[in-house]
């Protein structure tokens, strides 16, 4: 973590921190969001990727709460760089819910891909992405099945800074956290009583063996969302938010290029205007 950016102790903005009324307020806010999402749907129910982490698991709980254990279900679907400890951790989590789920293991799949392009299974980052795309693939299927539509996980500090796979996990029918920084899943997560070693574990996509989020990205979480509600979605400019922050204004400059590289994963693929 040696050459992460980090926050000082005293640099959390008030703006990310919720009160427990705010919290309340989140909580029926969302849940009213995915009941009305399956309504207007006209759809059973929906599929939920289970990985073990905080916001597979979040979003389990409020879609559980939203619309009963009968209309939700999940898939963990476990590739060969996934620690077990996080797919016990996704199951530990269906079985808590009482959802129906099924654990299929992807490698058969994303060894296929490596077969019919061997070239690509040493590019970590494309192989990590087949895998991502893999469990979109099946999310899909069952969801086809099903006659269901399937909840992303996406919060907002990774809807921000591009954090996902292009047609990966962000190929999702919503994403009832999507309004969240990353520290607010946190709360809300241990507000409505998601058990404290899921809350706190480090976050991860699971990509490749050891792969942290705060690592890649070179900033700690609660950095970044302090810089993107200050800066990126907030009216301060970048030496100001240095300054209230007490950080360097490299560390801005970290986010802002994030922010500003994933732009196209942010819109629907252009096309030239009508002649
Ligand atoms: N300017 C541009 N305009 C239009 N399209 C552009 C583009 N630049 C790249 N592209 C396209 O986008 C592709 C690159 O995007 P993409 O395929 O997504 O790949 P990329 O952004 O390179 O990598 C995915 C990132 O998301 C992270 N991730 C993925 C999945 C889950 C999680 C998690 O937190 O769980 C995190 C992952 O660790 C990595 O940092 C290019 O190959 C190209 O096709
Ligand atoms: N092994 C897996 N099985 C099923 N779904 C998965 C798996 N790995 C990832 N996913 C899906 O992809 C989503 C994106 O992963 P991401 O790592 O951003 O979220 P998370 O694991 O829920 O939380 P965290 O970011 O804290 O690790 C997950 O929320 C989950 O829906
Ligand atoms: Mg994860």
């Amino acid at each position: 973590m040696s050459d992460v950016k980090t926050l000082p102790d005293e640099g959390l903005p008030i703006e990310i921190h919720l009160s427990d009324d705010e919290l309340d307020a989140h909580r029926e806010h969302i849940t009213t969001f995915i009941e009305e999402t399956i309504d207007d749907a006209g759809v059973d129910g929906a599929v939920i990727g289970l990985s073990g982490g905080i916001d597979s698991t979040l979003t389990a709980y409020l879609a559980t709460e939203a619309l009963g254990t009968d209309r939700v279900y999940g898939l963990v679907l476990p590739s060969t760089v996934n620690p077990d400890e996080s797919m016990s951790d996704a199951e530990r989590v269906a079985e808590t819910l009482d959802i129906g789920y099924d654990v299929i293991e992807i490698s058969p799949i994303v060894d296929a891909f490596f077969t019919a392009y061997p070239t690509g299974e040493d590019d970590q980052m494309a192989a990590g992405n087949v895998r991502v795309r893999t469990r979109a693939v099946l999310n899909y299927f069952v969801a086809n099945t099903r006659n269901a539509i399937v909840l992303g996980t996406g919060n907002r500090s990774e809807g921000l800074t591009g954090y996902f796979t292009k047609y990966g996990d962000q190929a999702v029918d919503c994403n009832p956290i999507g309004n969240l920084y990353k520290r607010q899943v946190r709360q809300l997560a241990r507000h409505i009583g998601v058990p404290d070693d899921l809350v706190e574990k480090a976050p991860s996509a699971e990509m490749w063996t050891g792969q942290t989020d705060e690592t890649e990205m070179g900033v700690t979480y609660d950095l970044l969302d302090a810089v993107l509600v200050l800066h990126i979605d907030g009216p301060l400019s970048k030496h100001a938010t240095a300054t209230t922050l007490a950080i360097e204004v490299s560390a801005i400059e970290r986010v802002e290029e994030l922010y500003r590289q994933s732009e196209h994963k942010r819109h629907m693929p252009p096309a030239p205007e009508p002649l």
